[in-house]
């Protein structure tokens, strides 16, 4: 296999740090050449699930959802706690028996697959490992059902930052390296496709952006990457597509940008001193525009351009003028204030407050 080795980052990695070295390098990615990477993964949509539904008892847990992951995109997968995507997760590989409805991957489902760790990496439950083994012996082990050997392993050890540990036993591993020694497995086949759930909990800041650079890396190559998560800001960051799970089922299915757009609301902050006569100026029907305090005016249906105009053409004096987008996590939450199951009632955190001061007395 050709082996590419290329520095794509050069931030201060604290393992390195802790080595004494002084090093500023830091992510290495061994991997396919990328003359190799444009010719071994399509455009094909990847992972495709058509009406697809698990039951347990009575509860439905995935309700016919029907959705495709493409190649060379970073897919984020969002929905609240029980909406659904680890059982969507564990269906695409074969961990999970649908009720209804189909999976594919690569155009096969999962359990066809001859040599599946070669199609698709896996991180669904870092605990899932051995304890009492290394984390050399367990990729060793996992490798071996594959033909994969030592010097595959040593390189996703070396990619994860887990030489210093790698023959340390996995039951004393904290749990962000526990998360990097599931990262490690899932890169173990050098799939094409990878499907992480939730790979940042656990990670501290670094660990964060290290995820986040190289499935960023991965999807830049054309391999295809779906991955849960419930950090709104990080997966703002790194995701181009996101598709939300509510209750089992399919609330939004769009690029990042359609989903803010189209489930958010933008609008204009102007502060002046003549805020009353920007407002009396600027009203319309189709323009809402809401007093925050005296001098600041949100004012929602104009660009800001066109507030900026139309003050200057009154001789009005502005002291700011600032269009706010949504957030992605503005959208989420609009996107399933329907959907979330478990909910904290104010009302219940208010009693626990009395109960902890109760308890403190
Ligand atoms: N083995 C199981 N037996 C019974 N119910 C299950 C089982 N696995 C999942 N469920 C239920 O299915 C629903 C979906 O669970 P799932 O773990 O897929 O949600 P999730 O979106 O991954 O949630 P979270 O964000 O909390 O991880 C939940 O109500 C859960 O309790």
């Amino acid at each position: 296999m050709t082996i590419d080795v290329r520095i794509i980052d050069t931030k201060i990695h604290p393992w390195s740090d802790a080595r004494g070295a002084s090093c500023l390098v830091l992510f290495k990615y061994y991997g396919p050449s990328p003359g190799a990477s444009t010719q071994k993964f399509g455009d094909q949509p990847v992972i495709e699930a058509h009406s697809l539904t698990k039951r347990y008892g009575s509860k439905t847990a995935v309700d016919s959802v029907s959705f495709v992951v493409r190649p060379g995109l970073v897919t984020g997968f969002l929905g609240p706690n029980g909406a659904g995507k680890s059982t969507t997760m564990r269906m695409i590989v074969g961990l999970d028996r649908p009720t209804g409805g189909s999976v594919t991957v690569n155009g096969k489902a999962y359990k066809d697959h001859h040599a599946p760790l070669h199609e698709v990496g896996v991180l669904l439950d870092a605990k899932a490992v051995h304890q009492g083994r290394s984390a050399y012996n367990h990729l060793l082990a996992l490798g071996a059902t594959h033909g994969i050997g030592a010097t595959r392993v040593r390189e996703v050890i070396e990619m994860t930052g887990l030489d210093t540990v790698a023959k340390k036993r996995v039951g004393g591993f904290s749990l962000g390296m526990g998360q990097r020694l599931g990262i490690a497995a899932a890169m173990l086949g050098d799939p094409s496709t990878l499907i992480l759930d939730e790979p940042v909990n656990g990670l501290d800041p670094e660990g964060v952006m290290w995820v986040r650079e190289l499935v960023r890396f991965l999807a830049s190559e054309g391999r295809t990457v779906l991955l849960s998560s419930h950090l709104m800001s990080e997966m703002a960051l790194t995701a181009d597509h996101i598709i939300v799970l509510g209750k089992g089922r399919v609330l939004a299915d769009a690029p990042v940008a359609e989903m803010i757009s189209s489930s958010t609301v933008s609008s204009v902050r102007a502060v002046s001193p003549q805020a009353g006569e920007i407002a009396r100026l600027l009203t319309s029907n189709d323009v809402t525009i809401t007093s925050v305090d005296g001098q600041t005016l949100q004012i929602v249906g104009l660009t800001a351009a066109a507030v900026g105009e139309a003050a200057a053409a009154a001789g009005i004096v502005l002291h700011e003028l600032t269009p706010l987008k949504g957030s992605l996590e503005d959208a989420y939450v609009n996107l399933t204030v329907d959907s979330v199951e478990y909910r904290t009632h104010p009302s219940a955190l208010a009693a626990a407050a009395l109960t902890d001061s109760e308890v403190s007395r």
